[in-house]
């Protein structure tokens, strides 16, 4: 229980509050010395630690060491510096009430109407590969409590922990002191800083020093924090009755959400949700891959074939090539750079966009001229997610992102003859197609292409039927993936009647034999995998 009387009679009105005394502690010193000159052109004193305070010092700036305010030397290698009730006293007095003003007056400490204070970069150091001593190290202890207390004491006090507000401060503090508004979001964005800030230590301890668990017991730690900040505001969401917005992740791995726009109209919120699947689906593939993405399904997948003098243009066409009428409007993504014809072939095609690693010169200035596409590059080291969360009601699920695709080597013959390479460099691309179907999901493929697929179905039998009728002629001679067994023969037969050759499937159903006596008897090639790729 705090000793705070809390009786609104003996709370002075407070808005504008001069700056005489600034307490500065940064370890980002951009901006440093201009915001010094500032506050100093406009007579305020500064108080600061070792390192900023010697910056200032050395632009011909005067200021105050905090050793000289505490009386103690900054010890124990910089741990302790402005952890002194001279310093956090003189944040923390609320004068607004009398009897603070003079407890503060006895003690013959003077208070701080203005602090600027960011703090040791834990984050880049994590990231820069440091052993843990040197990463315990740079977790900052003195900066939020100085940044906590400025922040709960923003009636009097004013905290900036962001160099982008140092000209707006300086401004404030030249114009005669800071508003109670602008201090209230200030302390806003001080407490977000370091929530932030204590997410990414407590992540670091949980997952690299002190895991929960042991690793082989569980990947996922007891405990998951995460901030995001917004970017922005969405026209609106999966429909236009929906507000919506898109929010970055503080500290997490550059995606989607980081892509930068080239060209074209405003991002939607089903644009994100396409995009995102279109790029995971083109980056499940090593090689040369592009994604066709309608309604977070693939309407067309393909990678290049051996020899394509444009192989990122050749997938982009063969994948088109599966299934035109439902790629009109779509969102495409490719993982390699997108070349002058491969934007030949997309600028005859209403696409709603297209997202690669690059754009060659020439493709985007050809591509640019359509007013309707929007152009989009991945952000610099972006990598497929590795870990997934979805929100359920009440919670959060999170799994390891699908990314296992058990090569040819380790399939098991399950009926006909076993397949030559190109069969089963074909069933191979099939396989992991497939992935990124919604379940139950089949796709028939031909050359490295889909020429057929059967998405989001509740039963197989549908979805083999829509494969099948979207295949067309092609689907004669092609080769079909299954994400899950088939768990009657009855699916498979429409394969079967429809001309497919080989099938690739995981087997495990209690009617397998049934399955596979009808590939037999079909004399089609049958493999099992063994593994299942559900999505949904
Ligand atoms: N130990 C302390 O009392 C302490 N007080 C302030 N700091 C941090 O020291 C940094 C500034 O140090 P310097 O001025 O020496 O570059 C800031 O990031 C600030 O958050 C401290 N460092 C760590 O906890």
């Amino acid at each position: 229980m705090s000793g705070a009387t809390h009786d609104p009679s003996l709370y002075r009105d407070r808005d504008v509050v001069p700056v005489k005394r600034a307490l500065i502690a940064v370890s980002d010193k951009r901006g440093l010395v201009e915001l010094a000159t500032a506050l100093v052109g406009a007579g305020v004193e500064i108080v600061s630690t070792g390192g900023t305070g010697a910056a200032i010092a050395a632009a011909g700036l005067p200021v105050t060491q905090v050793s000289e305010v505490t009386g103690y030397p900054e010890h124990l290698d910089g741990r302790v510096r402005t952890l002194h009730p001279a310093v956090h006293s003189g944040l923390l007095a609320d004068l607004r009430l009398e009897h603070h003003e003079a407890e503060l007056a006895g003690l013959g400490i003077e208070p701080y109407e203005l602090v600027v204070v960011n703090l040791y970069p834990f984050a880049e150091t994590v990231a820069a590969g440091a052993a843990a001593d040197a990463v315990i190290e740079q977790i900052d202890i003195g900066g939020p409590a100085m940044v906590r207390a400025s922040a709960k004491n923003h009636a009097n006090v004013a905290v900036v922990v962001s160099p982008e507000r140092y000209d707006e401060i300086a401004a404030a503090v030249a114009a005669g002191g800071t508003t109670l508004v602008q201090r209230a979001a200030l302390a806003r964005e001080a407490f977000r800083h370091t929530a932030s800030y204590d997410v990414a230590v407590a992540s670091w301890l949980g997952s690299v020093v002190a895991p929960d668990q042991p690793a082989e017991e569980s990947p996922f730690p007891a405990w998951v924090g995460g901030t995001w900040t917004k970017d922005a505001d969405l026209r609106y969401g999966e429909n236009s009755h929906q507000k919506a917005a898109l929010y970055s992740s503080q500290g997490g791995r550059p995606g989607i959400a980081q892509a930068v726009q080239l060209h074209g109209k405003e991002m939607s919120y089903n644009n994100y949700v396409d995009a995102d699947s279109a790029v995971r689906a083109a980056f499940d593939f090593d090689e040369p891959a592009v994604a066709i993405i309608k309604h977070a399904n693939p309407c067309g997948i393909a990678v290049a074939s051996a020899g394509a003098s444009d192989p990122i243009a050749d997938a982009h066409r063969r994948a088109h090539e599966c299934d035109p009428v439902s790629a009109f409007g779509g969102v495409i993504a490719a993982n390699r750079i997108v070349t002058l014809e491969m934007a030949e072939t997309v600028s005859g095609v209403f696409t709603e966009v297209l997202i690669a690693p690059a754009f060659e010169g020439e493709a985007l200035e050809l591509l640019a001229k359509k007013k309707n596409i929007r152009l989009l590059t991945l952000p610099e080291g972006f990598t497929p997610t590795a870990v997934e969360l979805r929100q359920v009601s009440g919670g959060l699920l999170l799994q390891q992102a699908d990314r296992h695709f058990l090569p040819a080597s380790e399939w098991t013959l399950a009926a006909g003859d076993a397949a030559d390479a190109a069969t089963l460099a074909d069933l191979e691309f099939a396989w992991t197609a497939c992935r990124a179907v919604k379940s139950n999901a089949i796709l028939l493929a031909s050359g490295g292409a889909s020429v057929g697929v059967g998405m989001g179905q509740v039963n197989r039998v549908d979805s083999c039927k829509l494969a099948v009728e979207r295949a067309g002629e092609r689907a004669t001679g092609s080769v079909a993936a299954s994400d899950a067994f088939f768990p009657f023969a009855d699916g498979l037969q429409i394969l079967l009647d429809a001309g497919v050759r080989a099938v690739v499937q995981p087997g495990g159903s209690v009617r397998d034999e049934e399955v596979v006596a009808a590939a037999r008897e079909a004399g089609v090639t049958m493999y099992f995998t063994g593994e299942r790729h559900f999505f949904h």
